[in-house]
């Protein structure tokens, strides 16, 4: 069994459509260790929802292997959590009842599963609202919900598609700020998909810029700025100034690419 805690080892991805064929990966390979705080970082189209439906085992690659805590990824399982951008709640429950959910898939006993949700009310600042339906909350607070929902489940693996991507920049900062938080206190290992540059700096160990198709590795690199990180510092936007540099080089090639197509059709 492998250090890591995840393992992509030689993945691809082809997808099949009426008109063409899309290499959406091309031979992926990354190692991540337990605790590591990862950002999949590229434009529009380079693969990275692919790539994080491939871990989640929702889809799996067309070749090559994935595996989480030693076992071969085949299917969705309860070591890996996924939080998407849509917050996905049930409507029609609580916000209190939606985070007990899976627990009482799971049938957990109904005193533990209160303990549980009480715990995650309050580490997202949710107690007020435990009685609301997910209508009755702000875009912000969804998602807090979607979070508890994922960590009820204690899964040690949370993969995380645009959690904050539609968020306003306040709320959106508050939420980086509380889930580094919940990271420092559970050390999961957290696989973080998203097109903001800013955002990848501000929150990840380190930082996997993808190209545009097919969807390969163009930089793997650690970021050690330390934390809490200022968005304001020389280093900082350093940073964000070389990695602007090669995810512009890519939303080139995107953009070149769909004249190209346009010119076809
Ligand atoms: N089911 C599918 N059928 C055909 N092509 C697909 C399918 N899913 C994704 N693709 C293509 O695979 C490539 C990668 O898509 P993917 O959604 O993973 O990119 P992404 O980097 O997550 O982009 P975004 O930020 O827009 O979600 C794109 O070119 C996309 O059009």
């Amino acid at each position: 069994m492998s250090a890591s805690h995840i393992v992509i080892s030689q993945v691809n991805k082809v997808f099949q459509t009426a008109e063409r064929e899309v290499v959406a990966l091309k031979d992926i390979n990354l190692e991540i260790p337990q605790g590591q705080f990862v950002c999949l970082l590229g434009p529009s189209g380079c693969g990275k929802s692919t790539l994080l439906n491939a871990v989640a085992g929702f889809a799996p690659p067309s070749s090559g292997s994935i595996s989480a805590d030693g076992r071969l990824v085949t299917a969705p399982g309860p070591e890996r959590g996924m939080v998407f951008q849509e917050y996905a709640l049930f409507p029609w429950m609580t916000v209190a009842d939606n985070i007990a959910f899976g627990l009482q898939i799971k049938g957990q006993p109904k005193a533990q599963i209160a303990a549980t949700v009480d715990q995650l009310l309050t580490m997202l600042s949710l107690q007020d609202f435990r009685s609301r339906y997910p209508k009755d909350l702000s875009g912000g607070m969804r998602q807090r919900v979607a979070i508890a929902r994922v960590l009820a489940l204690d899964s040690p693996i949370m993969l995380m598609d645009e959690p904050f991507g539609a968020l306003d920049a306040l709320t959106r900062r508050n939420l980086q700020d509380e889930l580094l938080r919940i990271w420092a206190e559970l050390k999961k290992t957290i696989i973080f998909v998203t097109h903001s540059i800013e955002e990848a700096i501000y929150l990840a160990d380190r930082i996997v810029v993808m190209t545009y198709r097919p969807g390969t590795v163009k930089r793997d690199m650690l970021v050690e700025l330390p934390r809490l990180r200022d968005p304001a510092a020389a280093e900082f936007n350093a940073l964000k100034r070389e990695l602007g540099q090669l995810v512009m080089e890519e939303q080139q090639r995107h953009h070149h690419d769909e004249l190209r197509m346009a010119a076809v059709d």
